[in-house]
């Protein structure tokens, strides 16, 4: 960027302004919510009108609050003598003249488009860097010199902001780029919602903040859409999501859902991962006819007539009765558990028959419902009905299945012995991130269980978050007068629909989103992508991820084995080409690992380079491996300054060197599962929890074990080596890998 010149001062008047608006307005919300909020009483549909303002101006007054840093950040001169600024969101004055234009609105177009070949209309574009409400540097691409005033042709640097934006140091969160969004990049963003959009692209080519700010674009565009259908971002793991999730606030925009697969069915909590060939098994799409076998051998027929007593009278139940039940009731065509009413209520019809026959009477329809009542809630009757016909939650059905092996050569007749002895589960063990899309699975099958108590704990659950709502929204607004927060909370309640698309979103198992972004998305297994596609039933969805960083043993090998089964022909490829965040010297040295994994592949262009090539530092003795990953640890913080550093390492030495550099080191060491993974100055973390994240400096401990660990070795060590933004070390004690060496 220039330094401080002629146009640093032109612009600061008008960047002042635009502040000065953006506080009028906030001043005038915050004053009207402050009345809103003191008012009483009223007509049933006063009361609503107001909960739906104050939603409105809740939701305005956030996204005013959110824009402040940066809020302009670009010019665009024109042919004609027509300006426009463009920034984070779009301001007018009270005439309605058009102050800042919104950077997704088709008229910001330019800015990330033109290029000095097809300029349109464009004579300029500025590049405006401001930090706390000050003009510190602006930077200019000239398309038209001729057409430009006496004085404004400024420096011809047109990648300054970028390059400034890149070599920044990381904090451990990702960042928007509204600013910097380069012309590859902005056909994504901008491309149409419907469909399913893949993003195909090598490490570092901004795959992810692409898509983050395709969400941001889809939900001004298509507000009226989105807005109450929502867009849901599924990522490969917590940590992943927890970097990410400042992106899409800091770009007004909060209505969206975060989740990993683990997370998506509400409700279960997914702690464990499997061993790779039993999330192999798991992952198979031949498990979905499995699933659906072990629902349907759950509807039973019993060997011989069932005798039931009654009042010290002997019913029996007939095998033909319950196949006829079942077979009404299957006929339905509805979940298990919905159609379980259907099979209940012939079977009650059918004893009450019976009951009526043993006692000699004819009896009316009101005497026989009455019978039916009686027979329902017979514990022998029930303990009948539920051994034929059990209500089943996807727990239930998959706990008894895995902890079965007979129930499991039943439904897995497909299955081979030994993929069946892998499903093998013992009861209370806790659930893994293979097994939610199974769960799914079973939900969809089984329909809800009608449970009085489960939903009066939801009711309680939603009363609790409602209230807890209002208080975090008090606070947050600090109105300086006093509102009880149960008051707010009631006026929410019943007008929740209007209040958080996300809340509700991320709470409803069945809630259709509007859009769905996946991210890393070669992870995920062919039963992942079942769950994952109920969640987008209109396929609006951008999926983003790069075939050669699959890692995942059940993950994809191309996006047509993944796509062309619930999408056939109906998905639309784009690529990604250049590498915004490995500089060149450390890509030379991917070229190296990704060549081994298929030499037909090619890696990104780096967009920058250093001067630094990486370092291999070799240690003699593997004893003193650790040793030395702390030292050269140390060296690389002196260097990395304010930024973050990782260690990647084996998965078996992950514990060894996370408590070697723990006690080795005077600054704060984190591991993945901890809470502060992205805040510490060093993480300690294997390549695969790395996915995704990047680093100023990463240290990779013993390459050659890396690459053995797994089948996908090469990958996970691709993966390692594309983490940096600036230096990357590898310290080994064994030879390196022929491909590093
Ligand atoms: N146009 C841009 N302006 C500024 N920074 C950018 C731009 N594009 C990408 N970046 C930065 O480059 C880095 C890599 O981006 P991102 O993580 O989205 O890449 P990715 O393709 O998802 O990588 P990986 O496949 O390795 O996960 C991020 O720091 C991102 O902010």
């Amino acid at each position: 960027m220039a330094g401080h010149d002629a146009a640093v001062d032109e612009e600061q008047p008008y960047i002042t302004h635009l502040y000065e608006r953006l506080d009028v307005l906030k001043a005038r919300l915050t004053a009207r919510l402050a009345t809103l909020y003191r008012e009483h009483g009223g007509t049933h549909a006063s009361v609503w009108d107001r909960e739906a303002f104050v939603a409105r101006d809740v939701e305005r007054l956030e996204r005013l609050g959110s824009v402040d840093r940066g809020l302009c950040f670009g010019r665009l001169d024109f042919r004609d003598g027509q300006v426009s600024y463009i920034g984070r969101m779009g301001l007018s004055d009270d005439d309605y003249e058009q102050l800042l234009v919104d950077w997704r609105a088709p008229a910001a177009e330019p800015f990330y488009r033109a290029t000095a070949a097809d300029p349109g209309e464009l004579v300029r574009r500025r590049h405006i860097l401001t930090r706390l409400r000050k003009v510190l540097a602006v930077d200019d691409e000239v398309f038209d010199l001729d057409a430009m005033p006496a004085g404004g042709q400024g420096t011809l640097r047109g990648e300054a902001a970028l390059l400034a934006a890149l070599t920044e140091h990381r904090t451990g969160r990702m960042s928007d780029i509204v600013a910097t969004i380069q012309a590859e990049q902005d056909r994504i963003i901008r491309s149409p919602l419907s469909g399913v959009l893949v993003v195909q692209g090598g490490p570092g080519t901004g795959k992810t903040v692409a898509a983050l700010h395709r969400a941001a674009y889809l939900l001004y565009t298509h507000r009226d859409r989105l807005g109450s259908s929502g867009v849901l971002v599924v990522g490969p793991n917590r940590t992943f999501l927890h970097y990410i999730d400042q992106v899409l606030p800091s770009l007004g925009e909060t209505g969206v859902v975060l989740s990993t697969v683990g997370e998506l069915v509400p409700g279960v909590e997914a702690t464990g991962d499997d061993p790779a060939d039993v999330a192999v098994v798991k992952g198979d799409p031949r498990m979905a006819a499995v699933i659906a076998a072990a629902v349907r051998d759950r509807q039973r027929l019993p060997g011989g007539p069932i005798e039931v007593k009654v009042d010290r009278v002997e019913l029996t139940l007939a095998p033909s009765a319950v196949r006829a039940a079942r077979t009404h009731a299957r006929r339905a065509r509805k979940p298990h558990n919905v159609a379980r009413r259907v099979f209940v209520r012939d079977l009650l019809d059918h004893l009450a028959g019976e009951q009526a026959l043993a006692l000699g009477e004819t009896l009316d329809e009101d005497d026989l419902a009455e019978i039916r009542a009686d027979l329902a809630a017979e514990p022998s009757v029930a303990a009948v009905v539920d051994e034929l016909w059990p209500a089943l939650t996807p727990e239930r059905l998959l706990g008894e299945l895995f902890g079965s092996p007979s129930l499991l050569a039943t439904a897995g007749a497909d299955l081979t012995a030994a993929e069946r002895a892998l499903l093998a589960r013992s009861p209370g063990e806790p659930w893994t991130t293979s097994d939610v899309p199974l769960l799914d699975e079973a939900a969809e099958l089984l329909g809800e269980v009608d449970d009085p108590d489960e939903a009066a704990r939801l009711a309680r659950q939603r009363e609790e978050a409602e209230i807890q709502y209002a208080r975090d929204l008090l606070d947050e607004l600090d109105l300086e007068i006093p509102v009880d927060p149960s008051l707010v909370a009631q006026r929410y309640r019943g007008a929740e629909a209007r209040r958080s698309v996300a809340e509700r979103a991320g709470l409803d198992r069945s809630w259709a989103f509007g859009h769905v972004i996946v991210d890393e998305a070669q992870e995920l297994s062919p039963m992942a992508w079942r769950m994952v596609m109920r969640r987008a039933p209109g396929r609006s969805m951008t999926v983003v991820g790069d075939i050669a960083q699959t890692g995942a043993a059940a993950g994809a090998r191309s996006w047509a084995d993944v796509l062309e089964p619930h999408v056939p022909g109906r998905w639309r490829q784009e690529s990604l080409t250049v590498n915004y965040r490995t500089p060149s010297e450390v890509m030379d040295l991917a070229a190296r690992v990704l060549k081994a994994i298929d030499p037909a592949l090619s890696p990104p262009t780096s967009v920058r380079s250093t001067g630094e090539q990486p370092r291999t530092v070799p240690v003699w003795s593997s004893l003193d491996l650790v040793e030395t990953v702390a030292t050269e640890v140390s060296a690389e913080l002196a260097a990395v300054g304010s930024g973050r550093l990782a260690v990647l390492a084996p998965s078996a030495r992950l514990d060894e060197v996370h408590a070697g550099l723990a006690a080795a080191l005077p600054v704060s060491v984190s591991r993945a599962e901890t809470a502060d993974a992205l805040d510490a100055p060093v993480a300690v973390l294997t390549a695969g929890q790395a996915k995704g994240l990047e680093f100023d400096t990463v240290v990779v401990v013993e390459p050659a074990e890396l690459l053995a660990e797994s089948v996908r070795g090469a990958t996970d060590l691709y993966v390692a080596v594309t983490r940096p933004t600036q230096r990357l070390v590898l310290v080994h004690a064994e030879p390196l890998p022929p491909m590093l060496a």
